[in-house]
């Protein structure tokens, strides 16, 4: 997907990679993923519902996954992240180094933040981390887990409030911003190769939802994590903050490359230019969103693409990434069970329910 100049390539070649080659997932028609060759209902139920996805993204950049609503965004990353639904029936490969995705490479390499990632509303920020660290950082001394969560705290901004407590709809605590950073910095605790989020500017205001992406660009860049982002609308400001983009529609892919060269791709097509006042952004998925747009337009476009060279992609082999150390079951229950004894304390609903 990455086609840069021999400079950068060479920068690149020694960055994490995760590649993904002819990703499918297919679900029956009433709506429950089919096990390949173990479908009762026959292949005439079969809704394919991602095709022919092939891609990979690079340490030190942030990819985009962008696409209407339907494109098939959550499916994708449910696969790149290894989430089981039963029943699926994925295929294609997916790679991250040149090995096989497992989940145990997933565990050691990759942070995940959802999109209603639970955080718990009566501890403070630096608490949240510090059992975060301790869940984590089994080679690291105490010493070395304090120099860590300070480290994060810093690097999200969430110095100012690292004594606040989250709070939630009914007790004042941080705010959407300062949530969604808190999470990044829980991912972060691990120390990370590949960093994905789904939609983490979702229900922030404008200038939140830009700090976030911002600090998610300055986290690739200076420890060269990969990310990967699924991002619903974004402004043309946050658009403008990711390297790449792959973007979907009907589940097979309309683009996938540098966000400087998107705009030119569509343009090369026969399609309708951008309006004064549009945003490209807006653009692609005005010219992308089957529900809205002429189908023979998004057919062409995804006709065009699937037989572009620029299709192929050839980045497979990489550094050794970073491995994350989790502490063993015993240690990790110990852990719950004070950071549990701390929240039971200082949660009157759960004295009012007794
Ligand atoms: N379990 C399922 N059974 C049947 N169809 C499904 C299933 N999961 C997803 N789909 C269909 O696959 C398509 C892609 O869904 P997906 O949730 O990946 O899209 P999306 O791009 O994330 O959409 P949105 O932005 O609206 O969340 C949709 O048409 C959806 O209805």
């Amino acid at each position: 997907m990455l086609h840069e100049s021999g400079k950068e390539q060479r920068e690149l070649a020694s960055a994490p990679a995760l590649v993904f080659k002819h990703v499918g997932v297919a679900v029956n028609g009433q709506g429950t993923f089919l096990c390949k060759g173990k479908s009762s209902g026959g292949e005439a139920s079969k809704k394919q519902i991602l095709q022919g996805i092939t891609g990979s993204a690079l340490g030190g950049r942030m990819l985009a996954i962008m696409g209407g609503s339907g494109a098939g965004k959550t499916t994708l990353l449910d696969v790149l992240t290894l989430k089981k639904t039963s029943g699926v029936s994925v295929e294609g490969s997916v790679t991250l180094n040149g090995q096989p995705l497992t989940e145990n490479l997933l565990l050691k390499s990759a942070a995940h933040v959802a999109q209603d990632a639970l955080l718990w509303w009566t501890l403070t920020t630096r608490e949240t981390l510090e059992y975060c660290a301790e869940l984590y950082g089994r080679e690291l001394s105490k010493a070395q887990r304090a120099e860590l969560v300070e480290a994060v705290i810093n690097q999200t901004g969430l110095k100012s409030c690292e004594h606040t407590r989250v709070g939630n709809a009914f007790v004042k605590g941080l705010s959407g911003g300062q949530r969604k950073r808190l999470c990044i910095a829980e991912a972060l605790l691990k120390q990370p190769a590949m960093l994905v989020l789904d939609e983490p500017t979702s229900s922030l205001d404008s200038s939140s939802a830009v700090e976030v992406v911002q600090l998610l660009r300055r986290l690739a860049k200076a420890s060269n994590i990969l990310v990967i982002c699924t991002i619903h609308q974004p402004s043309q400001r946050i658009f403008g903050l990711f390297d790449d983009v792959l973007v979907l529609a009907r589940g097979q892919i309309a683009y996938a490359g540098p966000v400087k060269d998107v705009g030119r791709h569509m343009q090369s097509l026969d399609v309708p230019p951008m309006e004064d006042g549009s945003s490209l952004p807006e653009y692609l998925l005005d010219l992308t969103n089957s529900d809205f747009t002429d189908e023979q337009q998004v057919q062409n476009i995804l006709d065009n693409w699937s037989a572009s060279e620029q299709a192929i992609v050839s980045a497979e082999t990489a550094a050794p990434m970073r491995e994350a150390k989790m502490r063993g079951l015993v240690a990790q229950t110990l852990i719950l069970c004070r950071r549990l004894t701390i929240m039971t304390m200082r949660d009157p609903t759960v004295y009012s329910a007794r």
